[in-house]
């Protein structure tokens, strides 16, 4: 069978975007899954911790925007331009990801204290919801701390997990024509065990949304 077309444009084991070289240090083929390396410094995550810190509720998922105890983590979105940081961060993330910024919803950030997980979901939305007509089509978190023991993102359908280290990411997509190959990214965020986990989220719309 052939491969299916990916999104992800970039070869070869690191690559550059504006003003940061990225490496790839784990890749997983169909669907594609990458684990990335150097995609925000110390003083980014640092930063995005500090400017979301005061505005952190517990975090709302999907349409509904409910308070669902499928994450019980709490967060926070930006709008997208109210710091400069945002703007650099958005725009690098845009050349990773390969969509334009106008694409993408505000970057989310969720902190999990110990035992707060968000267990296994999907990030695109079911065809029987209205946020279907401009779905999401691939997601890239981004670890803004080192976790001392627990919050992997896991993905059951893979067998395969990410432990959360500062300023590396796991990218994934999920616009494939096979169906089959969208729902093995099944994951999510395992319990924090000792320490807090900080991530950073950003999905990306098949449409623009902004
Ligand atoms: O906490 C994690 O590692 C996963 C987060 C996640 O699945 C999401 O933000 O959509
Ligand atoms: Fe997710």
């Amino acid at each position: 069978m052939q491969k299916e077309q990916t999104i992800f444009p970039h070869v070869g084991n690191r690559f550059q975007t504006e003003d940061r070289e990225i490496h790839i240090v784990a890749r997983l083929e169909e669907p594609l899954v990458l684990v990335l390396e150097n995609v925000l410094s110390n003083e980014e995550c640092d930063e995005l911790i500090r400017l979301s810190k005061d505005n952190m509720h517990r975090s709302k998922i999907g349409d509904a925007r409910e308070v669902n105890e499928i994450r019980t983590s709490s967060g926070m979105f930006f709008e997208g331009n109210e710091h400069g940081i945002l703007t650099k961060i958005e725009k690098r993330v845009s050349s990773i990801m390969n969509i334009p910024v106008e694409h993408g919803e505000g970057l989310q950030i969720l902190k999990y204290t110990p035992g707060q997980e968000y267990k296994a979901h999907f990030d695109y939305f079911s065809a029987a919801s209205n946020a279907s007509q401009n779905n999401r089509i691939s997601t890239l978190v981004m670890y803004l701390n080192d976790v001392e023991q627990g919050g992997e993102t896991f993905f059951p359908e893979l067998n395969f997990s990410v432990s959360p280290r500062k300023g590396m990411a796991v990218y994934f997509e999920y616009f494939y024509a096979d169906h089959n190959l969208n729902e093995r990214t099944l994951h999510g965020g395992a319990p924090v065990i000792t320490g807090e986990k900080w991530i950073a989220t950003q999905w990306m719309r098949k449409q623009r949304v902004r």
